[in-house]
């Protein structure tokens, strides 16, 4: 399983103990007794038996009393959070007392508003980021706000602390309720270029701009459509919101009468590639599911959100079985919490109630959501080829996990195996069970001091 020489690197770090992933043949794989070689690029040089141990450290150079052995922890790979509105982070918790469309124009849009001001911005985004490290997303998908400086900032903050993400400065030029809180084509055009070609410019190794129309009801064809050629020219992703709640869809039907559905809206302007996030849709139709699979379009499921502001529960089911990408998000702060562990309970619950509704409806297991909260994100956001599994050659993006830390939040029973183990975590465990955190094998948590 090692990798070929032609690609020899050396290697940096070695551990010995459990290894927890997911395969495309495999929701939850376990590897006990396993060693992982990391190299100095950061990537995973190779994950094999201990049995192999004596040939790998001659292989590669290390030494058998440099291995780190993990004891009672175990590796997971990092969490992918598909979709965040990072400028949303400051009310989390707060403000879920109303549906979507007034939610926005009450608490959203004005919040969005501060911004404008760098200071402001600089200790909200400083706070999101290390939050959600701290909690295991070690990719994130960021939503910021329609201004291009305080957007390129957040990119340098998620660079600084070391997460890998994708940011979006958004675009919007329709704001009836906050009209400050809008932009013209023109502009959203220009600043959009200026804020794709700045956070390129900064060459950070894993943080990328994305391409952000707000949704359909907050922006003009034509926005949408010299965005969709924006991201085309220069091969972006795109991420938005759709079909969230019924009265979006039949406010979309009004707005674009010429359109067949909603995602053919986006779908009419180049927006829907596979390299295309649409957070919720929970209300898509069979052939808006066949355009998604068709075009390579993946979905973010924020189950909190869903439920926190009333809009729908999607069928995650239905999904996987239309062969759409689909990853889990914490829809921050649409959805009240910024952890993923809550996102992967909050796609268990839903799943459950859906089957409580009509018990022909097969609930997920939490294998299969361990899944989607790692390899399926990293699928649903195009970044598979790095990230979210031990796969040889990936980055190294991990979660050290102590199951049995002295203030854990649960206990462990003598006759409980890894997989038990694994389950109690995700059901029951947080922030201080994961004790360590590696973005690209570099360690992010715990803080650096100075951090
Ligand atoms: N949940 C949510 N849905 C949206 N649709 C358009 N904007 C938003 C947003 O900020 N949050
Ligand atoms: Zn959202």
């Amino acid at each position: 399983m090692a990798s070929t020489s032609e690609t020899f690197t050396s290697i940096a770090r070695v551990y010995r103990g459990t290894f927890v992933h997911s395969t495309q043949n495999a929701a939850v794989e376990i590897l006990e007794d396993t060693i992982l070689g990391v190299d100095t690029e950061g990537r995973i040089a190779f994950i094999s038996t201990a049995a192999e141990l004596g040939t790998l450290s001659k292989t590669w150079g290390f030494r058998i009393s440099d291995v780190r052995h993990l004891g009672p922890r175990f590796f997971m790979p990092g969490l992918v959070d598909t979709h965040i509105h990072a400028s949303q982070y400051s009310y989390s918790g707060t403000a879920l007392d109303m549906p979507l469309l007034q939610w926005l124009n009450t608490y959203t849009f004005p919040t969005e508003v501060n911004y404008k001001d760098l200071d402001f911005a600089h200790d909200v985004y400083t706070k999101v980021v290390k939050r959600t490290l701290r909690n295991g997303t070690t990719a994130a998908c960021y939503f910021a706000t329609i201004y291009t400086d305080s957007s390129l900032l957040l990119g340098e903050i998620a660079d600084k602390y070391g997460q890998r993400a994708l940011v979006g400065k958004v675009c919007m030029d329709r704001n009836q309720a906050v009209p400050v809180y809008q932009e013209s084509v023109d502009h959203s055009c220009k600043e959009t270029k200026r804020f794709i070609g700045e956070l390129l410019k900064r060459k950070y190794a894993r943080v990328r701009p994305i391409v952000t129309p707000r949704f359909a009801l907050s922006c003009s064809a034509s926005l949408l459509g010299h965005l969709g050629e924006i991201a085309k020219n220069n091969d972006l992703h795109i991420q938005s919101h759709i079909s969230e709640t019924k009265d979006e869809v039949d406010l979309v039907k009004q707005l674009f009468p010429d359109s067949e559905s909603y995602a053919d809206v986006y779908h009419k302007h180049n927006l829907l590639t596979n390299k295309t996030v649409m957070a919720h849709a929970c209300h898509l139709t069979d052939s808006e599911l066949k355009l998604f699979k068709d075009t390579g379009t993946s979905i973010a499921h924020c189950p909190n959100s869903n439920i926190s502001l009333c809009s729908g529960m999607l069928d995650v089911q239905r999904v996987l079985k239309h062969s759409v990408k689909l990853g889990l998000g914490t829809d921050v702060a649409g959805g009240y919490s910024p952890s993923m562990l809550d996102a992967i309970r909050r796609t268990l619950d839903t799943s459950k109630i859906l089957s409580i509704q009509d018990p022909k409806h097969k609930a997920l297991t939490f294998e299969e959501v361990f899944r989607l909260a790692t390899l399926g994100g990293s699928e649903a956001l195009s970044l598979h080829k790095q990230t979210g599994n031990f796969e040889v050659g990936k980055d190294f993006d991990a979660l050290l996990i102590n199951p049995v830390v002295s203030d854990s939040p649960f206990d462990v029973f003598p006759s409980e195996g890894p997989k038990v183990i694994l389950e109690k975590f995700l059901n029951l465990g947080d922030d201080r069970n994961i004790e360590e955190v590696y973005v690209a094998g570099k360690k992010v948590i715990p803080f650096q001091q100075s951090e």
